[in-house]
């Protein structure tokens, strides 16, 4: 695209600098430049031709005067663009115009700026000025060294000095006019007064000097065109080997930083402050930088937050390495393409800000990934741990486990990390590890205490059957048994747990096993005494001493009933049963051996309950006043249970005793011998006798009694009910009798003979 021809006013004449030299910048296709442009500004009288000079040299627009008026057209400083190079050309307002008077200020001002921005100034000059020491270029000339020395004398930066010498006729040669001007400028350069160890330097330390004489513009337009074509060939091209623009002369001013730094430099001098140039193009660096910096820091900051936005908490984001250095490598691409120009220590502090600025923003992503990993790894290891087999040691098994965490963690740290930002993934490491300790501790715990809760279930169910047996049928070794089956399971699950713990824990800590088997003897402890008290209650304990009572009261040694014949015998026995029964309640009222010996629980009763101060206490079962009161129950209950035996022993012993049979023998020997004799009678006999002896062979006596006696029970009630029936009709007769007597001595009569009759 070819850039537009435009000019602009970078200073007006009012000195106001234009605020819109960026804009102009970028019209002129020069704000990414960067270094690869030029600066050429034009000093010289006023109408001297110079805007007609730099319109035809570089196509620029510049206006020009009016020839008929002859009065001044530039005004201020204005700038444009070469047509066809990367040059920026200064129109300067021209010196000694009659419209300023005899305010030299803004001269100075101009000549100044032109010279701190510019690598050429072109000194523009009527070749009949030349010499003439009182004229006005001397004036400029002495401004320009002037200047210069204030500005550059530290760096000793160079410029070109280009005088033009305008309506050249060429009768004085070039030379002589070129040695005039030089001896001139040495005569200015000596009566200057120079800063401290610059007295003795010469005007070419500092400047570059070059002639070039243009004939009459309108007299001699060809000849004029010619010398400018030519002119603008040094100017345009750089392989040229008279070509104006050195290197040295170049202000270092990258493109972009062009307006900022003109427009500094130029309020630093209208403010007639020092305008110490190396200041200047720090703080243009500094400024730069940091635009340079907010510039590149917009698209990674939104990069930023898209990726934040992607980024669940507490997930991990797979190509987050990869994206994270895309965005690290962007915007270090953009502060360096355009910061790189500008003054280095300045572009290297700022880096450094720029990266710590990328570090806190990137760290967050860091930080959230090798966070979620974290939780990753720990709950994958939990799931592993959970699984690993049960016949080999779980603790070497978790530390493999937990370095393979480990080096997964190192080496997603190590994915994340970027040149030249140092990240601590140590912090991270190391809570990996403690996260992964703990929960294998936990894991570890958590298994042996299953383990230890199965054993402990075990022994309960079989300590707890074994008790449901024992009390069912209680003896006074009732205990005896129990406890030695509690105390050998007890010693095998402690064994057990001896031989788990160095699996699952530190074997270094043997206090640690000793407290799994202590919390283990008391919890078995607690669990045998609860199943016992429960076996206790008031209901089955009355139970269980009733049935213990009958067994020894009603029962032989061999398990056979009793049959009580003499009172004494039920009496001693029953005393007997009492005795035991109440020998029993106070074995069941305490858990303890036989011999009176208390278990040994191992254990300090009061950490089950503080109320217990004694084994003794914690194994009473019964206290005092249940043993009370149970004892009575059970006296009550066998009293029943005698009385009963009592009374079906007093029943046996009032039937018909054997003497009476004897006498009944004696005394109806007459009538049994008539039986016997009697042939009827005596079949009647055998046929009775033989159906007693069927009904015995058969076993059919019993029920045979029982219906005999049911049907003599029927016999019974039907007669008492028929004498009932009749009494009371007999009853109601003598009722009426009594009533009817009152009334009629016939019927009187008649009653009474219907009562005779009713009692017949
Ligand atoms: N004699 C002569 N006149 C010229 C030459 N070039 C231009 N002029 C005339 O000089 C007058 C001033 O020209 P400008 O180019 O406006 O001069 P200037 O130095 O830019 O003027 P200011 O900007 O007002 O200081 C115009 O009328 C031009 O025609 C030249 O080479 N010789």
């Amino acid at each position: 695209m070819v850039p537009q021809r435009i000019c602009t006013q970078i200073v007006d004449e009012n000195k106001s600098f234009n605020k819109d030299i960026p804009q102009f910048m970028r019209q002129v296709n020069l704000a990414d430049a960067g270094f690869n442009y030029h600066v050429v500004a034009v000093l010289g009288s006023q109408s001297t031709g110079k805007s007609t000079l730099l319109n035809q040299l570089f196509g620029t627009t510049f206006d020009v005067m009016d020839a008929g008026k002859r009065q001044q057209t530039t005004k201020g400083i204005w700038l444009s663009k070469a047509q066809e190079s990367p040059i920026l050309v200064m129109d300067v307002e021209g010196t000694d115009g009659r419209e300023r008077g005899d305010d030299q200020d803004f001269e100075r001002k101009s000549a100044l700026f032109s010279i701190a921005t510019s690598e050429v100034i072109i000194v523009n000059m009527w070749e009949h000025q030349v010499g003439l020491y009182q004229g006005s270029n001397m004036v400029l000339l002495k401004t320009v060294l002037e200047v210069h020395l204030q500005l550059f004398h530290a760096k000793k930066e160079r410029s070109l000095l280009q005088f033009v010498i305008r309506d050249y006729i060429g009768t004085t040669s070039m030379e002589n006019l070129s040695e005039t001007i030089k001896t001139d400028l040495m005569n200015v350069w000596s009566s200057l007064a120079k800063p401290p160890g610059l007295e003795s330097s010469k005007i070419t330390d500092f400047f570059d000097l070059g002639f070039t004489g243009l004939p009459h513009k309108i007299l001699c337009s060809e000849a004029f065109d010619t010398a400018v074509d030519s002119l603008r060939t040094r100017f345009a091209n750089n392989d040229a080997p008279d070509y104006v623009f050195d290197p040295s002369y170049h202000k270092r001013i990258p493109a972009d930083g062009f307006s900022l730094y003109t427009r500094e430099i130029w309020e630093t001098i209208e403010n007639n402050k020092d305008l110490d140039l190396p200041t200047q193009q720090q703080l243009l660096a500094q400024y730069r930088c940091d635009e340079i910096i907010a510039e590149a820091m917009e698209p990674f900051t939104k990069a930023c937050n898209i990726l934040q936005s992607e980024f669940l908490p507490g997930n991990i984001c797979e190509n987050l390495p990869i994206r994270m250095q895309e965005m690290f490598d962007q915007v270090m691409k953009d502060y360096d393409r355009q910061a790189k120009r500008y003054n280095n220590a300045i572009y290297e502090k700022k880096k450094q800000e720029l990266l710590r600025s990328v570090d806190t923003s990137l760290y967050v992503f860091f930080q959230a990934q090798l966070n979620a990993l974290q939780k990753e790894l720990v709950s994958s290891f939990m799931k592993t741990a959970e699984n690993f087999p049960c016949n080999r040691p779980f603790k070497e098994l978790a530390a493999k486990e937990i370095e393979k965490s480990k080096t997964r963690m190192q080496e997603e740290a190590q994915s994340l990390m970027i040149a030249n930002i140092d990240w601590d993934s140590k912090q991270f490491l190391l809570k990996l590890s403690e996260e992964l300790e703990s929960s294998c501790n936990s894991v570890c715990k958590q298994k042996l205490s299953s383990k230890i809760t199965e054993m402990r279930t075990t022994l309960e169910t079989r300590v707890a059957e074994s008790l449901e047996i024992a009390l069912q049928k209680p003896n006074l070794k009732v205990w005896d048994g129990l406890l030695d089956e509690l105390l050998t399971n007890q010693k095998q699950a402690t064994d057990e747990i001896t031989r788990l713990f160095p699996l699952f824990m530190d074997s270094t800590e043997p206090e640690l096993n000793q407290s799994y088997i202590h919390d283990f003897k008391k919890d078995s402890w607690i669990a045998f005494r609860k199943k016992v008290a429960l076996e206790m209650s008031d209901v089955l304990l009355q139970q269980r001493l009733r049935m213990f009572f009958e067994e020894t009261f009603r029962y032989d040694s061999d398990g056979m009933p009793k049959l009580f014949k003499k009172s004494g015998t039920l009496d001693r026995d029953y005393r007997d049963s009492v005795t035991k029964t109440l020998e029993l309640i106070q074995v069941l009222s305490c858990i303890k051996y036989s011999d009176g010996r208390i278990p040994e629980l191992g254990i300090d009763v009061k950490e089950i309950d503080s109320s217990f101060s004694t084994p003794t206490e914690f194994l009473t079962i019964l206290n005092r006043k249940r043993v009370s009161s149970t004892s009575v129950n059970l006296k009550r209950t066998a009293d029943l249970i005698y009385l009963d035996c009592k009374r079906s022993l007093v029943s046996t012993q009032t039937r018909i005793p054997p003497y009476f049979w004897a006498l009944l023998l004696v005394l109806g020997w007459n009538e049994l011998m008539a039986v016997l004799r009697n042939p009827f009678f005596f079949m009647l006999l055998v046929l009775g006798g033989s159906l007693l002896y069927i009904l015995y062979a058969t076993g059919m006596i019993g029920p045979a009694r029982v219906i005999a006696n049911r049907a003599a029970a029927g016999v019974v009630d039907y007669v008492t009910d028929k004498v009932t029936d009749s009494y009371e009709d007999r009853t109601n007769m003598q009722r009426e009798s009594s009533f009817s007597r009152e009334n009629s001595s016939e019927k009187t009569s008649i009653d009474g003979e219907l009562e005779k009759a009713a009692l017949s």
